[in-house]
């Protein structure tokens, strides 16, 4: 199965989530901002980093670029799509997912190993998962914190669109402790926090042993193929 990962201008995570890809048995293909055509891919990751210099707002120029342009297109037509973090960024932006994503509460870039509650096992990238699954996943940024009005809020709930809850803290003011996404299909997922930096044991930024992310990314890219597979 092919996994296309985009790079913009300022991507940072782009090598980490191919890499992630090929360890969980998948193919990676390495996609540019202004490629008009996606290489008939199974499934695109946005890759997590600075596209653009952050300018404007975090992920509002790459929502422009030609090859989002080209994954809204197919996200519409049923294409997996993961959003990691800048890549989260991009897809609110996009109007793929609901909302927005403002400057941390605090001010502070984060970057943490962050608990995870796994809310919804039914999207393309999250089916290997249980509902209630406590994972650990490294988060890194500067603009994670979460906002909708309080319909859309409601709208997501309601319809179980949240797919990751922080666990224990917190960590940027994001409401109803928001962390991740799906659309209403389930084939767009995006999320805070970097799977692709948890998927090999025993790194991590946090000094406590037991605290180290350890596999729970790989979950991820695994589930897509399975998906996939299935479809
Ligand atoms: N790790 C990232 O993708 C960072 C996203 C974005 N540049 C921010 O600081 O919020």
């Amino acid at each position: 199965m092919k996994i296309g990962v985009i790079t913009y201008p300022g991507t940072l995570d782009d090598r980490d989530a191919q890499r992630a890809i090929r360890l969980a048995g998948g193919t990676p293909v390495p996609l540019w901002h202004a490629d008009e055509d996606l290489k008939k891919v199974d499934a695109v990751v946005l890759p997590g980093g600075f596209s653009y210099g952050d300018y404007l707002r975090c992920g509002a120029i790459a929502a422009k670029a030609p090859a989002t342009k080209e994954v809204i297109r197919l996200a519409g037509q049923g294409l997996p799509v993961l959003g990691i973090c800048n890549g989260f960024q991009v897809l609110v932006e996009s109007h793929l997912l609901p909302g927005g994503l403002i400057r941390n509460e605090h001010q502070h870039f984060i970057c943490r190993d962050q608990r995870l509650k796994v809310e919804n096992n039914q999207t393309s990238w999250t089916n290997l998962f249980e509902v209630g699954d406590e994972i650990t996943i490294p988060l890194k940024n500067g603009e994670g914190g979460y906002i909708a009005n309080p319909d859309t809020l409601k709208m997501l709930e309601a319809e179980n669109r949240v797919v990751f809850r922080y666990l224990d803290v917190n960590p940027n003011g994001s409401m109803n402790d928001i962390a991740g996404l799906t659309n209403e299909r389930g084939n767009v997922v995006g999320l805070m926090p970097h799977p692709e930096h948890a998927v090999e044991a025993g790194f991590g930024p946090d000094t406590d042993l037991a605290m180290r992310s350890g596999t729970d990314g790989l979950k991820f890219f695994q589930s897509v193929l399975k998906a996939l597979v299935k479809s």
